[in-house]
């Protein structure tokens, strides 16, 4: 079973970016649609750094020297092309040292059935590092564990953070029974369903095309 984290658990900030996300009339601004994903990274960021680990330093202030502290290493950023690019700036923002992987994955529906192509990955050797997978929506949850597959290929990391703006049920379930490795889940919120379609119910939509407009 994976651990979990829902910033929609109790009254915040998100809700609001949360409902213009989902709104027909405002995703027609595709900006804000970009900058509320970008916002929902940072904030979702904040909250996985309070998982981190922190060292101590010694800082010369110009007044004197003090302790502060600091990432006791950098976290690895897994970006998953195409709809994950805003949602991952607001995750760089926050870790703006960070090292930073791509992906290329993409739903392919056959026969009522969703297949995912992976053609492309440009990662860092992820063995023993604190790996941030970020995706906005996790649906069927097939492309996040397609991906993970293939990442476990090169190594194995010292923790798996898989993030999401909108997840469904059904997605949580498939990537906690596929992933093996110990995982960790942090999402905006959970919705109700998939539709026939295999789209997040309510949803917003297809994230990719409103934040980067329709692909062939
Ligand atoms: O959980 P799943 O059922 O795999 O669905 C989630 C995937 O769908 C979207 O990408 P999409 O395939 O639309 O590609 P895009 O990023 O190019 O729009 C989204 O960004 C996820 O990667
Ligand atoms: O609801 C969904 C499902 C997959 N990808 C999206 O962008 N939206
Ligand atoms: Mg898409």
């Amino acid at each position: 079973m994976s651990k979990m984290f829902v910033l929609s658990d109790c009254d915040n900030i998100v809700h609001q970016y949360l409902s213009e996300l989902r709104d027909v009339e405002i995703q027609k601004d595709r900006t804000r649609f970009r900058k509320n994903l970008e916002r929902i990274g940072g904030i979702l960021a904040y909250e996985l750094s309070k998982d981190l680990h922190f060292i101590s330093k010694s800082i010369q202030t110009p007044i004197e020297v003090t302790k502060g502290k600091v990432l006791d290493e950098q976290p690895l950023l897994i970006c998953v092309l195409r709809a994950a690019m805003p949602f991952f700036q607001g995750f760089l923002d926050v870790f703006d040292k960070a090292d930073c992987g791509f992906v290329g994955a993409y739903r392919q529906e056959k026969e009522n059935r969703i297949d995912i192509e992976f053609l492309y990955q440009a990662t860092p050797d992820i063995s023993d590092r604190e790996v941030i997978l970020i995706d906005p929506m996790l649906a069927t949850g097939k492309s996040i564990v397609s991906t993970v597959s293939n990442l476990l290929k090169i190594g194995a990391p010292k923790s798996l953070h898989i993030v999401g703006v909108i997840a469904a049920p059904e997605g949580i379930e498939h990537i906690s029974s596929q992933i093996e490795i110990p995982h960790k889940i942090w999402v905006g919120t959970i919705d109700k369903a998939l539709n026939e379609k295999s789209y997040i119910v309510p949803g917003l939509g297809d994230a990719g095309d409103l934040a980067f407009g329709p692909k062939l």
